[in-house]
């Protein structure tokens, strides 16, 4: 396995640059997502304030440090606040950027305040519209007829829908452009090491799996369609679904986010009911756990993990990280050379692991030289972003 010592570090994201992908994120995503969530919910004026006041600083001022009293300042602190207050949003790392830029959109709409809107989620309206869509209902239907397939057919179309959900971003699709394929010279996947995953996981009923879960609605349902497939034949004994500890990304799956899926599974007709009370019944008695670890929402990459969590991931047989930020977070948030070995750049995770991801942002590795320069002549660089094109990666 090529040793990260070996590779030499790509430059890190930042926003600062016009016409580029994070840049268009920072100056025109962001006040999207401010506008979107002004209409979400009847908020009062003095969230409208908070609300306005964040639009000023993340388009024109500078990053403002969270309250005195917030209650996971210490985190923050140790996540590289002080670095990064009094600086521009574009001229501090991009992930970095993004991640506090849904905590203060927490902050403005009192999600943290005691009062009648803590712990309301100003992306529910968007994420429940999206698990009571037909789409989710064909999606959902389509599982009758999939049971009477051979097991490895199963397996299989549960993995890709799995990998192909993560297409079902919300933010996403704030900015990019819809119903784009793959060109017929492309390969819809760059990279694809499902063999390695499935033999990872052999029907001994003994491995423990952990998700690491990304969006909610149409790719939390599959996820945890995958999950119920992987517990009943064997493939699993445990899973632990690792969510975000509070909404963040538009569209990220939090605790409340897996029992609006978990109720859609069992109220379903046919198939799905019978996923979801395999699911019901493995919560209850402890084989599926969900997780909402505060480093799930920290700026940086999964490197920096603290003992706890890299404790837990090192136990598990295989860790399925899921999305286009997480292996941001998995990679480093960097501008690697394509053909970057990913095993390098994952060395540092603590057990085996696999990236399940639509490509939407500039990061990449692991791909071959053949498969790149097919990529560059069919399409430029649109390929890394438009999310029509998708990897299975793991690292033994
Ligand atoms: O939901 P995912 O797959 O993590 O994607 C998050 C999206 O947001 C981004 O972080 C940009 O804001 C991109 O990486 C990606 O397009």
């Amino acid at each position: 396995m090529p040793d990260r010592s070996d590779t030499p570090l790509a430059p890190v994201l930042l926003g600062n640059e016009p016409g580029s992908f994070p840049h268009s994120v920072l100056a025109e995503r962001h006040p999207a997502i401010i506008r979107q969530v002004r209409e979400s919910f009847p908020y009062a004026p003095q969230q409208h304030r908070a609300l306005d006041a964040l639009l000023a600083s993340c388009t024109k001022g500078v990053i403002e440090p969270l309250p005195a009293d917030a209650y996971d300042g210490e985190h923050w602190a140790s996540w590289g606040a002080d670095a990064c207050t009094g600086r521009t949003w574009f001229d501090v790392p991009w992930l970095w950027s993004e991640s506090y830029f849904y905590r203060q959109l927490l902050e403005a709409v009192g999600y943290f305040t005691p009062g009648p809107w803590q712990g309301i989620d100003p992306f529910r309206p968007s994420k429940l519209a999206e698990l009571d869509s037909p789409e989710t209902d064909e999606e959902l239907a389509a599982l009758d007829a999939l049971a009477d397939r051979p097991a490895d057919e199963q397996d299989r179309a549960l993995l890709h829908g799995s990998l192909w959900g993560n297409r079902a971003d919300l933010g996403f699709r704030m900015s990019a452009a819809q119903g784009e394929a793959a060109t017929s010279k492309t390969p819809p996947l760059v990279a694809d090491d499902s063999e390695t995953l499935w033999s990872l996981l052999p029907h001994s009923g003994s491995a423990t799996l952990c998700l690491i879960a990304d969006n909610a609605g149409r790719e939390l349902v599959p996820d945890l369609l995958l999950i119920a497939r992987l517990l009943t034949q064997g493939r699993v004994g445990r899973a632990l679904l690792h969510v975000k500890p509070y909404p963040y990304y538009v569209s990220d799956a939090t605790h409340a986010d897996v029992l609006d899926a978990l109720r859609r599974l069992t109220k379903a007709p046919g198939a799905a009911a019978t996923y979801g009370r395999v699911l019901w019944s493995a919560m209850t008695d402890g084989r599926l756990t969900v997780r909402a670890h505060p480093f799930a929402a920290a700026p940086l990459s999964y490197a920096d993990m603290p003992g706890d969590l890299r404790e837990e991931l090192a136990a598990a047989t295989l860790t399925l990280v899921k999305g286009d930020l997480n292996y941001r977070r998995l990679v480093g948030d960097r501008l690697w050379p394509p053909t970057t070995p990913f095993t390098a750049v994952t060395a540092h995770f603590p057990g085996p692991v696999a990236a399940l991801r639509t490509l939407k942002s500039d990061v990449i590795t692991g791909l071959d030289a053949r498969t790149e320069a097919a990529l560059v002549a069919a399409e430029g660089q649109k390929w890394r972003t438009g999310g029509t094109h998708a990897l299975i990666q793991v690292r033994t």
